[in-house]
């Protein structure tokens, strides 16, 4: 049998239209970022998608997007998991800074190299700082060791998978109909996982905002196709 999930990046919030460093900042979707959510639900629906479950992170520009596309859907009353681990990577100390900001304390060399590592972190946030999640009781249950304050992509991967193995793999070999809205790098983790791909061909991966994203996996959860509705090549990665 075919199982299909779909998966959703959340749109434009207000700090990509200033090019900030966002990762765990709760902003919301900017009025671009909520049009994109109901064209996507519009694809969705040309498409002949419905879904029986859904699943997004405890960030508000994604469950703003979910909501929207519910909605739109006529889907308000699915069920909805939220979860920490399909959070945005945690940029650390970056958070909040834009691009001129960070060159200037960090230094273009310093960038150069986070942009094309998998495994280097971005400077940690100690628990003093306001931003560190430990004062956001949204995250109150997170052992403080599993609590994220600055992650390479690896480490975003990794406290990721964890829900897709034990949560969201169990519903769709339950054959429900899996919606999925994320972020950036929380879908990542995903894409490269069901494409068994390299950590350099997922960095090279950008999924495109408001384009759903539909796989067909088989029993084994193995995928057997996936497309995006839409035109990817039209969107802005
Ligand atoms: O500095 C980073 C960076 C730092 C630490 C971890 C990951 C990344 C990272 O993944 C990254 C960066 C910069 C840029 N481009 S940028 O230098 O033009 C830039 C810098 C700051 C804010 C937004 C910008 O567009 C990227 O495209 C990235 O993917």
């Amino acid at each position: 049998p075919v199982h299909t999930l779909v998966l959703l990046r959340h749109g434009q919030s207000q700090w990509n239209l200033e090019n900030r460093f966002t990762g765990w900042t709760d902003v919301d979707l900017s009025p671009a970022g909520e049009a994109e959510a109901r064209d996507a639900a519009a694809l969705m629906a040309e498409a002949g998608l419905t879904f029986d479950i859904c699943h997004t992170s405890v960030l508000k520009r994604a469950i703003r997007t979910l909501n929207i596309v519910q909605e739109q859907l006529d889907l308000l009353w699915l069920p909805v998991f939220r979860t920490w681990r399909l959070n945005e990577r945690h940029y650390g100390a970056l958070q909040g800074l834009d691009k001129a900001e960070t060159a200037a304390r960090y230094g273009e060399e310093q960038v150069f190299i986070w942009r094309r590592s998998y495994d280097t972190p971005p400077p940690v946030l100690d628990r003093a700082d306001p931003r560190h999640p430990s004062g956001d009781r949204r995250y109150a249950e997170i052992p403080a060791a599993d609590l994220p304050c600055g992650e390479s992509l690896r480490n975003t991967v990794a406290r990721a998978l964890p829900y897709w193995h034990q949560v969201i793999g169990r519903d769709v070999t339950a054959g429900k109909r899996v919606l999925i809205v994320a972020h950036g790098n929380s879908l990542r983790a995903l894409v490269m996982h069901l494409g068994g791909m390299t950590p350099e061909e997922i960095m090279q991966f950008n999924i495109p905002t408001g384009l759903p994203l539909v796989y067909e996996l088989d029993a084994a959860l193995r995928p057997l196709r996936h497309f995006y509705l839409g035109n990817p090549e039209e969107a802005e990665a």
